[in-house]
Protein backbone atom coordinates (compact mmCIF):
# COMPACT_ATOMS: atom_id res chain seq x y z
CA UNK A 1 0.00 0.00 0.00
CA UNK A 2 1.20 3.82 -1.11
CA UNK A 3 1.90 6.02 1.85
CA UNK A 4 -1.55 8.27 0.69
CA UNK A 5 -3.78 4.73 0.67
CA UNK A 6 -2.48 3.89 4.16
CA UNK A 7 -3.34 7.76 5.17
CA UNK A 8 -7.03 7.06 3.32
CA UNK A 9 -7.47 3.50 5.00
CA UNK A 10 -6.66 5.24 8.23
CA UNK A 11 -9.61 7.16 8.09
CA UNK A 12 -11.77 4.57 7.34
CA UNK A 13 -14.09 3.44 9.91
CA UNK A 14 -13.97 -0.06 7.79
CA UNK A 15 -10.42 -0.77 5.70
CA UNK A 16 -12.03 -3.46 4.44
CA UNK A 17 -13.97 -0.94 1.94
CA UNK A 18 -11.09 0.10 0.19
CA UNK A 19 -10.86 -3.30 -1.69
CA UNK A 20 -8.05 -3.03 -4.77
CA UNK A 21 -8.86 -6.20 -6.50
CA UNK A 22 -11.45 -7.31 -8.85
CA UNK A 23 -14.49 -8.95 -7.98
CA UNK A 24 -15.04 -11.73 -10.71
CA UNK A 25 -17.21 -14.48 -10.65
CA UNK A 26 -17.81 -14.51 -6.48
CA UNK A 27 -14.11 -14.15 -5.85
CA UNK A 28 -11.81 -11.34 -4.76
CA UNK A 29 -8.67 -11.49 -7.20
CA UNK A 30 -5.81 -10.16 -8.95
CA UNK A 31 -6.03 -9.78 -12.56
CA UNK A 32 -4.69 -13.09 -14.93
CA UNK A 33 -1.45 -11.35 -15.98
CA UNK A 34 -0.82 -9.77 -12.03
CA UNK A 35 -1.25 -5.80 -13.97
CA UNK A 36 -1.87 -2.85 -12.11
CA UNK A 37 -3.33 0.10 -12.93
CA UNK A 38 -2.84 3.23 -10.30
CA UNK A 39 -5.78 5.04 -8.97
CA UNK A 40 -4.77 8.87 -7.98
CA UNK A 41 -6.05 12.14 -5.64
CA UNK A 42 -6.83 14.53 -8.33
CA UNK A 43 -6.73 16.89 -5.46
CA UNK A 44 -3.15 16.31 -4.63
CA UNK A 45 -1.95 14.29 -7.78
CA UNK A 46 -0.71 11.41 -5.45
CA UNK A 47 -1.41 7.28 -5.71
CA UNK A 48 -4.00 6.41 -3.35
CA UNK A 49 -4.36 2.81 -4.77
CA UNK A 50 -3.21 -0.16 -7.14
CA UNK A 51 -6.11 -1.99 -8.55
CA UNK A 52 -5.89 -5.25 -10.08
CA UNK A 53 -6.31 -4.48 -14.12
CA UNK A 54 -7.96 -7.28 -15.78
CA UNK A 55 -8.63 -7.81 -19.13
CA UNK A 56 -11.48 -9.73 -21.30
CA UNK A 57 -10.79 -12.81 -20.02
CA UNK A 58 -11.41 -12.18 -16.70
CA UNK A 59 -14.64 -10.26 -17.99
CA UNK A 60 -15.52 -13.43 -20.09
CA UNK A 61 -15.65 -15.36 -16.51
CA UNK A 62 -17.67 -12.62 -15.11
CA UNK A 63 -20.44 -12.44 -17.38
CA UNK A 64 -20.52 -16.46 -17.47
CA UNK A 65 -20.62 -16.82 -13.50
CA UNK A 66 -23.52 -13.91 -14.10
CA UNK A 67 -25.15 -16.30 -16.59
CA UNK A 68 -25.20 -19.15 -14.22
CA UNK A 69 -26.03 -17.47 -11.18
CA UNK A 70 -29.07 -15.62 -12.78
CA UNK A 71 -31.44 -18.09 -13.09
CA UNK A 72 -31.56 -19.34 -9.51
CA UNK A 73 -31.84 -15.72 -9.00
CA UNK A 74 -34.55 -15.11 -11.06
CA UNK A 75 -36.68 -18.10 -9.62
CA UNK A 76 -36.29 -16.35 -6.33
CA UNK A 77 -39.59 -14.47 -5.24
CA UNK A 78 -39.48 -10.56 -5.83
CA UNK A 79 -40.39 -9.79 -2.18
CA UNK A 80 -36.97 -12.00 -1.29
CA UNK A 81 -34.86 -10.32 -4.21
CA UNK A 82 -36.41 -7.05 -2.31
CA UNK A 83 -34.85 -8.51 0.61
CA UNK A 84 -31.34 -8.62 -0.34
CA UNK A 85 -31.52 -5.37 -1.96
CA UNK A 86 -33.25 -3.54 1.04
CA UNK A 87 -30.08 -4.95 3.09
CA UNK A 88 -27.88 -3.86 0.59
CA UNK A 89 -29.13 -0.04 1.08
CA UNK A 90 -28.91 -0.50 3.85
CA UNK A 91 -25.65 -1.19 4.52
CA UNK A 92 -25.00 1.24 2.09
CA UNK A 93 -26.24 3.92 4.64
CA UNK A 94 -24.63 2.36 7.83
CA UNK A 95 -21.41 2.82 6.04
CA UNK A 96 -21.91 6.15 3.91
CA UNK A 97 -19.14 8.37 5.52
CA UNK A 98 -16.53 5.75 4.52
CA UNK A 99 -18.39 5.35 1.16
CA UNK A 100 -18.18 9.28 0.92
CA UNK A 101 -14.25 9.38 1.98
CA UNK A 102 -13.92 7.08 -0.84
CA UNK A 103 -15.65 8.76 -3.62
CA UNK A 104 -13.96 11.81 -2.72
CA UNK A 105 -10.45 10.53 -2.60
CA UNK A 106 -10.59 9.42 -5.94
CA UNK A 107 -12.83 11.46 -7.63
CA UNK A 108 -12.40 14.99 -6.11
CA UNK A 109 -15.62 16.07 -5.24
CA UNK A 110 -16.48 17.46 -1.78
CA UNK A 111 -17.36 15.33 1.05
CA UNK A 112 -20.65 16.84 1.34
CA UNK A 113 -21.68 16.23 -2.44
CA UNK A 114 -19.89 12.98 -1.77
CA UNK A 115 -22.57 11.83 1.39
CA UNK A 116 -25.16 13.38 -1.02
CA UNK A 117 -24.39 10.91 -4.16
CA UNK A 118 -23.63 7.68 -2.03
CA UNK A 119 -27.45 8.50 -0.18
CA UNK A 120 -28.28 9.12 -4.14
CA UNK A 121 -27.31 5.94 -5.26
CA UNK A 122 -28.76 3.66 -2.22
CA UNK A 123 -32.31 5.54 -2.91
CA UNK A 124 -31.80 3.68 -6.72
CA UNK A 125 -31.36 0.60 -4.49
CA UNK A 126 -34.14 1.28 -1.94
CA UNK A 127 -36.41 1.89 -4.75
CA UNK A 128 -35.93 -1.39 -7.26
CA UNK A 129 -35.71 -3.16 -4.11
CA UNK A 130 -39.54 -2.56 -4.35
CA UNK A 131 -40.62 -2.23 -7.31
CA UNK A 132 -39.11 -5.86 -7.28
CA UNK A 133 -42.10 -6.69 -5.76
CA UNK A 134 -44.35 -5.29 -8.77
CA UNK A 135 -43.12 -6.37 -11.97
CA UNK A 136 -47.02 -6.98 -12.98
CA UNK A 137 -47.46 -9.16 -16.40
CA UNK A 138 -51.33 -8.88 -18.13
CA UNK A 139 -53.87 -10.55 -19.28
CA UNK A 140 -55.90 -9.54 -22.59
CA UNK A 141 -59.21 -10.84 -23.88
CA UNK A 142 -58.57 -13.57 -26.11
CA UNK A 143 -59.15 -12.54 -30.31
CA UNK A 144 -60.86 -15.98 -30.59
CA UNK A 145 -63.67 -17.77 -28.41
CA UNK A 146 -60.83 -20.24 -27.49
CA UNK A 147 -57.90 -18.35 -27.44
CA UNK A 148 -56.42 -16.43 -23.92
CA UNK A 149 -53.68 -13.82 -24.15
CA UNK A 150 -51.28 -13.81 -21.64
CA UNK A 151 -48.59 -10.88 -21.07
CA UNK A 152 -45.36 -12.21 -18.75
CA UNK A 153 -42.56 -9.22 -17.89
CA UNK A 154 -39.20 -11.68 -17.94
CA UNK A 155 -35.56 -10.57 -16.75
CA UNK A 156 -33.61 -9.84 -20.11
CA UNK A 157 -30.51 -11.69 -18.93
CA UNK A 158 -27.10 -10.66 -18.12
CA UNK A 159 -26.64 -6.83 -18.32
CA UNK A 160 -23.33 -5.01 -18.82
CA UNK A 161 -22.41 -1.62 -17.85
CA UNK A 162 -19.92 1.19 -18.30
CA UNK A 163 -19.88 4.13 -16.37
CA UNK A 164 -18.07 7.56 -15.91
CA UNK A 165 -15.74 8.73 -12.74
CA UNK A 166 -18.26 12.06 -12.22
CA UNK A 167 -20.76 9.70 -10.24
CA UNK A 168 -18.79 6.88 -9.55
CA UNK A 169 -21.76 5.24 -6.98
CA UNK A 170 -24.52 6.62 -8.28
CA UNK A 171 -24.30 6.06 -11.83
CA UNK A 172 -23.75 2.28 -11.43
CA UNK A 173 -26.19 1.67 -8.52
CA UNK A 174 -29.03 3.37 -10.53
CA UNK A 175 -28.07 0.73 -13.52
CA UNK A 176 -27.44 -2.46 -10.77
CA UNK A 177 -30.34 -1.64 -8.94
CA UNK A 178 -33.03 -2.15 -11.63
CA UNK A 179 -31.01 -5.36 -12.99
CA UNK A 180 -30.93 -7.11 -9.98
CA UNK A 181 -34.46 -6.31 -8.80
CA UNK A 182 -35.84 -8.11 -11.83
CA UNK A 183 -33.54 -10.98 -12.06
CA UNK A 184 -30.85 -9.96 -14.38
CA UNK A 185 -27.05 -10.81 -13.85
CA UNK A 186 -24.97 -8.52 -14.04
CA UNK A 187 -21.39 -7.19 -15.24
CA UNK A 188 -20.12 -3.79 -13.68
CA UNK A 189 -16.99 -1.91 -15.77
CA UNK A 190 -16.25 1.25 -13.67
CA UNK A 191 -14.02 4.20 -15.16
CA UNK A 192 -10.34 4.00 -14.63
CA UNK A 193 -10.16 7.01 -12.83
CA UNK A 194 -12.69 5.64 -10.22
CA UNK A 195 -12.73 2.31 -9.15
CA UNK A 196 -13.25 2.15 -5.59
CA UNK A 197 -16.35 3.19 -5.07
CA UNK A 198 -17.59 0.19 -7.10
CA UNK A 199 -15.63 -2.38 -5.49
CA UNK A 200 -16.56 -1.23 -2.65
CA UNK A 201 -20.28 -1.00 -3.52
CA UNK A 202 -19.43 -5.33 -3.94
CA UNK A 203 -18.07 -5.85 -0.68
CA UNK A 204 -21.52 -4.30 0.76
CA UNK A 205 -23.35 -6.51 -2.00
CA UNK A 206 -21.59 -9.62 -0.96
CA UNK A 207 -22.24 -8.83 2.57
CA UNK A 208 -26.10 -8.34 1.91
CA UNK A 209 -26.83 -11.82 0.17
CA UNK A 210 -26.01 -11.12 -3.56
CA UNK A 211 -25.28 -14.27 -4.64
CA UNK A 212 -21.85 -15.98 -5.39
CA UNK A 213 -21.36 -14.88 -9.39
CA UNK A 214 -24.30 -12.80 -9.49
CA UNK A 215 -22.84 -9.62 -9.95
CA UNK A 216 -18.83 -8.49 -11.10
CA UNK A 217 -17.15 -5.93 -10.68
CA UNK A 218 -14.52 -5.48 -13.21
CA UNK A 219 -11.72 -2.74 -13.14
CA UNK A 220 -9.52 -2.05 -16.18
CA UNK A 221 -7.40 0.34 -17.78
CA UNK A 222 -8.55 -1.01 -21.10
CA UNK A 223 -12.24 0.28 -21.76
CA UNK A 224 -12.40 -0.34 -25.32
CA UNK A 225 -11.34 -4.21 -24.99
CA UNK A 226 -13.63 -4.81 -22.14
CA UNK A 227 -16.17 -2.62 -24.36
CA UNK A 228 -15.65 -5.20 -26.74
CA UNK A 229 -16.37 -8.23 -24.57
CA UNK A 230 -19.40 -6.45 -23.18
CA UNK A 231 -20.28 -5.90 -26.92
CA UNK A 232 -19.32 -9.16 -28.90
CA UNK A 233 -20.20 -11.81 -25.76
CA UNK A 234 -23.22 -13.41 -26.94
CA UNK A 235 -24.38 -14.10 -23.38
CA UNK A 236 -24.57 -10.24 -22.75
CA UNK A 237 -28.23 -9.54 -23.71
CA UNK A 238 -28.09 -5.94 -21.97
CA UNK A 239 -25.71 -2.90 -22.25
CA UNK A 240 -26.20 0.39 -19.81
CA UNK A 241 -23.50 2.72 -20.61
CA UNK A 242 -23.16 6.46 -19.15
CA UNK A 243 -21.25 8.59 -21.06
CA UNK A 244 -20.27 10.89 -23.42
CA UNK A 245 -22.50 10.92 -26.88
CA UNK A 246 -19.10 10.30 -28.87
CA UNK A 247 -18.49 6.93 -27.42
CA UNK A 248 -21.95 6.10 -26.92
CA UNK A 249 -22.02 5.64 -30.69
CA UNK A 250 -19.01 3.59 -30.49
CA UNK A 251 -20.75 1.23 -28.37
CA UNK A 252 -23.83 0.78 -30.39
CA UNK A 253 -22.13 -0.01 -33.02
CA UNK A 254 -20.53 -2.59 -31.84
CA UNK A 255 -24.08 -4.11 -30.19
CA UNK A 256 -25.75 -4.05 -33.04
CA UNK A 257 -23.75 -6.51 -34.35
CA UNK A 258 -25.50 -8.73 -31.23
CA UNK A 259 -28.80 -6.10 -32.09
CA UNK A 260 -27.99 -5.99 -28.16
CA UNK A 261 -30.49 -3.76 -25.92
CA UNK A 262 -28.71 -0.80 -25.17
CA UNK A 263 -29.64 2.02 -22.65
CA UNK A 264 -27.85 5.09 -22.64
CA UNK A 265 -27.63 8.04 -21.20
CA UNK A 266 -24.97 10.46 -22.69
CA UNK A 267 -23.87 14.19 -23.28
CA UNK A 268 -25.63 17.35 -22.76
CA UNK A 269 -25.37 20.99 -23.43
CA UNK A 270 -28.61 22.57 -21.16
CA UNK A 271 -29.58 25.75 -21.52
CA UNK A 272 -30.97 27.78 -18.23
CA UNK A 273 -33.05 30.50 -19.30
CA UNK A 274 -34.12 33.54 -17.00
CA UNK A 275 -37.13 35.52 -18.30
CA UNK A 276 -37.76 39.16 -17.38
CA UNK A 277 -40.56 37.85 -14.97
CA UNK A 278 -38.31 35.59 -13.22
CA UNK A 279 -37.34 35.75 -9.68
CA UNK A 280 -33.78 36.78 -9.32
CA UNK A 281 -32.54 35.62 -6.40
CA UNK A 282 -34.01 32.16 -6.99
CA UNK A 283 -32.61 31.88 -10.60
CA UNK A 284 -29.07 32.78 -9.31
CA UNK A 285 -29.65 29.84 -6.92
CA UNK A 286 -30.75 27.51 -9.08
CA UNK A 287 -27.89 28.47 -11.55
CA UNK A 288 -25.36 28.00 -8.83
CA UNK A 289 -26.51 24.69 -7.78
CA UNK A 290 -27.15 23.71 -11.53
CA UNK A 291 -23.98 24.83 -13.20
CA UNK A 292 -21.52 24.67 -9.93
CA UNK A 293 -22.40 20.81 -8.67
CA UNK A 294 -19.29 18.52 -8.88
CA UNK A 295 -17.85 21.65 -10.38
CA UNK A 296 -19.91 21.73 -13.20
CA UNK A 297 -18.93 17.96 -13.85
CA UNK A 298 -22.11 16.85 -14.89
CA UNK A 299 -23.95 16.08 -17.67
CA UNK A 300 -26.61 18.43 -16.74
CA UNK A 301 -25.01 20.83 -15.52
CA UNK A 302 -26.04 24.40 -17.18
CA UNK A 303 -23.93 24.66 -19.85
CA UNK A 304 -25.40 27.49 -21.19
CA UNK A 305 -26.87 30.47 -19.60
CA UNK A 306 -29.54 32.76 -21.73
CA UNK A 307 -30.55 36.00 -19.63
CA UNK A 308 -33.43 38.47 -21.16
CA UNK A 309 -32.35 41.44 -22.09
CA UNK A 310 -34.63 43.61 -19.00
CA UNK A 311 -32.97 41.76 -16.53
CA UNK A 312 -29.49 40.89 -17.55
CA UNK A 313 -26.98 43.22 -16.04
CA UNK A 314 -29.07 42.56 -12.93
CA UNK A 315 -28.67 39.13 -12.84
CA UNK A 316 -25.14 39.19 -14.17
CA UNK A 317 -23.94 41.02 -10.92
CA UNK A 318 -26.04 39.07 -8.90
CA UNK A 319 -23.87 35.57 -10.28
CA UNK A 320 -20.79 36.82 -9.98
CA UNK A 321 -20.90 38.33 -6.38
CA UNK A 322 -22.57 34.18 -5.91
CA UNK A 323 -19.34 32.71 -7.65
CA UNK A 324 -17.06 34.73 -5.91
CA UNK A 325 -17.92 33.09 -2.37
CA UNK A 326 -16.92 29.66 -3.66
CA UNK A 327 -14.79 27.83 -1.91
CA UNK A 328 -11.89 26.17 -3.73
CA UNK A 329 -9.99 23.40 -2.49
CA UNK A 330 -9.38 20.08 -1.65
CA UNK A 331 -12.80 17.97 -1.08
CA UNK A 332 -11.80 16.07 2.17
CA UNK A 333 -11.08 19.88 3.94
CA UNK A 334 -13.68 21.60 5.89
CA UNK A 335 -16.11 24.38 4.10
CA UNK A 336 -14.83 23.73 0.22
CA UNK A 337 -17.91 23.75 -2.25
CA UNK A 338 -15.75 23.13 -5.08
CA UNK A 339 -12.85 20.80 -5.39
CA UNK A 340 -10.24 19.91 -8.82
CA UNK A 341 -11.29 18.80 -12.16
CA UNK A 342 -10.62 14.96 -12.62
CA UNK A 343 -7.74 15.60 -15.03
CA UNK A 344 -5.49 17.91 -17.10
CA UNK A 345 -7.60 17.31 -20.24
CA UNK A 346 -10.50 18.68 -18.22
CA UNK A 347 -8.28 22.07 -17.46
CA UNK A 348 -7.30 22.11 -21.56
CA UNK A 349 -11.13 21.99 -22.78
CA UNK A 350 -12.33 24.68 -19.88
CA UNK A 351 -9.34 26.77 -21.11
CA UNK A 352 -10.26 26.08 -24.93
CA UNK A 353 -13.70 27.48 -24.19
CA UNK A 354 -12.59 30.82 -22.25
CA UNK A 355 -9.81 31.35 -25.30
CA UNK A 356 -13.05 30.83 -27.71
CA UNK A 357 -15.25 33.49 -25.48
CA UNK A 358 -12.25 36.01 -25.74
CA UNK A 359 -11.22 35.52 -29.29
CA UNK A 360 -14.98 36.42 -30.21
CA UNK A 361 -15.40 39.12 -28.41
CA UNK A 362 -16.56 37.87 -25.00
CA UNK A 363 -15.78 39.00 -21.75
CA UNK A 364 -14.73 37.36 -18.07
CA UNK A 365 -16.12 39.18 -15.07
CA UNK A 366 -15.20 36.59 -12.14
CA UNK A 367 -12.12 33.64 -12.48
CA UNK A 368 -10.61 32.44 -15.97
CA UNK A 369 -7.56 31.25 -14.98
CA UNK A 370 -6.35 28.29 -13.62
CA UNK A 371 -6.69 28.31 -9.34
CA UNK A 372 -3.08 29.26 -7.42
CA UNK A 373 -3.59 26.15 -5.74
CA UNK A 374 -2.46 24.38 -8.78
CA UNK A 375 -3.08 20.71 -9.98
CA UNK A 376 -5.87 20.95 -11.51
CA UNK A 377 -8.25 23.36 -9.54
CA UNK A 378 -9.48 25.61 -11.51
CA UNK A 379 -11.28 29.43 -10.52
CA UNK A 380 -14.98 28.80 -10.78
CA UNK A 381 -15.84 31.64 -13.91
CA UNK A 382 -18.44 33.90 -15.43
CA UNK A 383 -18.52 34.94 -18.93
CA UNK A 384 -20.54 37.81 -20.63
CA UNK A 385 -21.14 38.59 -24.04
CA UNK A 386 -21.66 35.08 -25.06
CA UNK A 387 -22.63 34.30 -28.83
CA UNK A 388 -24.30 31.24 -30.37
CA UNK A 389 -21.79 30.68 -32.72
CA UNK A 390 -18.67 30.23 -29.70
CA UNK A 391 -18.04 26.24 -28.87
CA UNK A 392 -19.45 27.02 -25.44
CA UNK A 393 -22.88 27.00 -27.19
CA UNK A 394 -21.99 23.85 -28.99
CA UNK A 395 -19.79 21.48 -27.19
CA UNK A 396 -19.93 20.50 -23.19
CA UNK A 397 -17.39 22.38 -21.32
CA UNK A 398 -17.94 19.92 -18.35
CA UNK A 399 -16.48 22.38 -15.78
CA UNK A 400 -16.90 25.72 -13.80
CA UNK A 401 -17.94 28.25 -16.76
CA UNK A 402 -20.77 30.13 -16.35
CA UNK A 403 -21.26 31.41 -20.01
CA UNK A 404 -23.96 34.21 -20.35
CA UNK A 405 -26.19 34.67 -23.73
CA UNK A 406 -28.53 38.02 -23.94
CA UNK A 407 -31.94 37.47 -26.09
CA UNK A 408 -35.02 39.77 -26.55
CA UNK A 409 -38.07 37.50 -27.28
CA UNK A 410 -39.45 34.01 -25.63
CA UNK A 411 -39.50 32.92 -29.01
CA UNK A 412 -35.75 33.54 -29.25
CA UNK A 413 -34.92 32.12 -26.07
CA UNK A 414 -36.83 28.68 -27.24
CA UNK A 415 -35.00 28.95 -30.38
CA UNK A 416 -31.78 29.36 -29.16
CA UNK A 417 -32.15 27.07 -26.70
CA UNK A 418 -33.02 23.97 -28.99
CA UNK A 419 -29.98 24.86 -31.43
CA UNK A 420 -27.79 21.94 -30.30
CA UNK A 421 -27.65 18.21 -30.97
CA UNK A 422 -28.20 17.10 -27.51
CA UNK A 423 -31.22 17.06 -25.34
CA UNK A 424 -30.67 15.89 -21.78
CA UNK A 425 -31.51 18.52 -19.05
CA UNK A 426 -32.75 22.64 -19.48
CA UNK A 427 -33.75 24.59 -16.97
CA UNK A 428 -35.78 27.62 -17.08
CA UNK A 429 -37.18 30.81 -14.59
CA UNK A 430 -40.23 32.51 -15.01
CA UNK A 431 -43.49 33.16 -12.98
CA UNK A 432 -46.36 34.06 -15.83
CA UNK A 433 -47.94 30.46 -15.62
CA UNK A 434 -48.75 31.32 -19.57
CA UNK A 435 -45.09 31.35 -20.56
CA UNK A 436 -44.17 28.60 -17.99
CA UNK A 437 -46.41 25.98 -19.86
CA UNK A 438 -45.57 27.06 -23.34
CA UNK A 439 -42.03 26.86 -22.84
CA UNK A 440 -41.52 23.40 -20.82
CA UNK A 441 -43.50 22.29 -24.17
CA UNK A 442 -41.50 24.03 -26.15
CA UNK A 443 -38.31 23.17 -25.44
CA UNK A 444 -36.56 19.80 -26.86
CA UNK A 445 -35.14 18.14 -23.83
CA UNK A 446 -36.20 14.98 -21.50
CA UNK A 447 -35.93 16.91 -18.40
CA UNK A 448 -36.76 20.30 -17.56
CA UNK A 449 -36.24 21.94 -14.47
CA UNK A 450 -38.92 24.88 -13.79
CA UNK A 451 -38.16 27.27 -10.92
CA UNK A 452 -35.21 25.03 -9.54
CA UNK A 453 -31.47 24.08 -10.75
CA UNK A 454 -31.62 20.39 -9.37
CA UNK A 455 -33.99 17.70 -11.08
CA UNK A 456 -32.23 14.62 -9.65
CA UNK A 457 -33.81 12.15 -7.74
CA UNK A 458 -34.87 8.22 -8.08
CA UNK A 459 -38.61 8.65 -8.13
CA UNK A 460 -37.97 10.32 -12.02
CA UNK A 461 -37.56 9.12 -15.17
CA UNK A 462 -33.74 10.81 -15.93
CA UNK A 463 -32.89 10.84 -19.59
CA UNK A 464 -32.03 12.45 -22.95
CA UNK A 465 -33.52 12.51 -26.46
CA UNK A 466 -31.87 13.74 -30.10
CA UNK A 467 -28.01 12.58 -29.10
CA UNK A 468 -28.55 12.66 -25.42
CA UNK A 469 -29.38 8.85 -25.24
CA UNK A 470 -31.64 6.12 -24.99
CA UNK A 471 -33.69 4.85 -22.65
CA UNK A 472 -34.98 5.96 -19.35
CA UNK A 473 -33.31 5.53 -15.47
CA UNK A 474 -34.90 5.65 -12.17
CA UNK A 475 -38.60 5.34 -11.44
CA UNK A 476 -41.42 3.37 -12.47
CA UNK A 477 -40.09 3.09 -15.88
CA UNK A 478 -36.54 2.43 -14.89
CA UNK A 479 -36.99 -1.41 -14.81
CA UNK A 480 -38.39 -1.75 -18.51
CA UNK A 481 -35.09 -1.70 -19.89
CA UNK A 482 -34.25 -4.64 -17.54
CA UNK A 483 -37.15 -6.81 -18.85
CA UNK A 484 -38.32 -8.50 -22.24
CA UNK A 485 -42.32 -8.34 -22.89
CA UNK A 486 -43.51 -12.50 -23.83
CA UNK A 487 -47.06 -12.92 -25.29
CA UNK A 488 -48.36 -16.06 -24.68
CA UNK A 489 -51.63 -17.23 -26.37
CA UNK A 490 -53.27 -19.70 -25.35
CA UNK A 491 -55.93 -22.06 -27.41
CA UNK A 492 -58.25 -23.76 -25.01
N1 LIG B 1 -26.11 11.50 -19.60
C1 LIG B 1 -25.52 11.22 -18.45
O1 LIG B 1 -26.16 10.81 -17.46
C2 LIG B 1 -24.05 11.41 -18.31
C3 LIG B 1 -23.23 11.78 -19.36
N2 LIG B 1 -21.88 11.97 -19.17
C4 LIG B 1 -21.05 12.50 -20.27
O2 LIG B 1 -19.76 11.81 -20.31
C5 LIG B 1 -18.72 12.77 -20.51
C6 LIG B 1 -17.84 12.86 -19.30
O3 LIG B 1 -17.59 11.62 -18.79
P1 LIG B 1 -16.39 10.75 -19.37
O4 LIG B 1 -16.14 9.69 -18.40
O5 LIG B 1 -15.24 11.58 -19.81
O6 LIG B 1 -17.02 10.12 -20.66
P2 LIG B 1 -16.40 9.00 -21.59
O7 LIG B 1 -17.49 8.71 -22.51
O8 LIG B 1 -15.06 9.30 -22.11
O9 LIG B 1 -16.16 7.70 -20.62
C7 LIG B 1 -17.25 7.10 -20.02
C8 LIG B 1 -16.87 5.65 -19.74
O10 LIG B 1 -16.69 4.97 -20.97
C9 LIG B 1 -15.41 4.33 -21.00
N3 LIG B 1 -14.94 4.28 -22.39
C10 LIG B 1 -14.28 5.22 -23.09
N4 LIG B 1 -14.06 4.79 -24.35
C11 LIG B 1 -14.58 3.54 -24.45
C12 LIG B 1 -14.65 2.55 -25.48
N5 LIG B 1 -14.16 2.77 -26.70
N6 LIG B 1 -15.28 1.37 -25.21
C13 LIG B 1 -15.79 1.13 -23.99
N7 LIG B 1 -15.75 2.02 -22.97
C14 LIG B 1 -15.15 3.21 -23.19
C15 LIG B 1 -14.56 5.19 -20.11
O11 LIG B 1 -13.43 4.46 -19.73
P3 LIG B 1 -12.10 5.19 -19.18
O12 LIG B 1 -12.16 4.96 -17.76
O13 LIG B 1 -10.94 4.50 -19.78
O14 LIG B 1 -12.17 6.62 -19.60
C16 LIG B 1 -15.54 5.50 -18.99
O15 LIG B 1 -15.62 4.43 -18.10
C17 LIG B 1 -19.40 14.07 -20.75
O16 LIG B 1 -19.68 14.26 -22.10
C18 LIG B 1 -20.72 13.94 -19.98
O17 LIG B 1 -21.72 14.79 -20.41
C19 LIG B 1 -21.26 11.72 -17.99
C20 LIG B 1 -22.06 11.32 -16.93
C21 LIG B 1 -23.48 11.18 -16.99
O1 LIG C 1 -23.77 11.59 -14.50
C1 LIG C 1 -24.38 12.58 -14.24
O2 LIG C 1 -24.04 13.71 -14.56
C2 LIG C 1 -25.61 12.37 -13.46
O3 LIG C 1 -26.51 11.60 -14.23
C3 LIG C 1 -26.24 13.66 -13.09
S1 LIG C 1 -27.37 13.42 -11.83
O4 LIG C 1 -28.07 12.13 -12.03
O5 LIG C 1 -26.61 13.40 -10.57
O6 LIG C 1 -28.26 14.56 -11.94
Amino acid sequence: MTDTTTKLEHLLRDPSLLETRAFVAGEWISADDGALFDVRNPARGDVIAQVADVGRGEAARAIAAAEKARHPWAARTGKDRAGVLRKWFDLMMENQEDLALILTAEMGKPLSEARGEIAYGASFVEWFGEEAKRVYGETIPGHQPDKRITVLRQPIGVAASITPWNFPNAMIARKVAPALAVGCGFVARPATETPLSALAMAVLAERAGVPKGLLSVIPSSRASDIGKEFCENPVVRKLTFTGSTEVGRILLRQAADQVMKCSMELGGNAPFIVFDDADLDRAVEGAMTSKFRNNGQTCVCANRIYVQAGVYDAFAAKLAAAVSKLKVGDGMDDGVSTGPLINESAVEKIEDHIRDVLDNGGSITTGGKRHELGGTFFQPTVATGVTQSMKVAKEETFGPLAPLFRFDTEEDAIALANDTIFGLACYFYARDMGRITRVQEALEYGIVGVNTGIISTELAPFGGVKQSGLGREGSRHGIDDFLEMKYICLSI
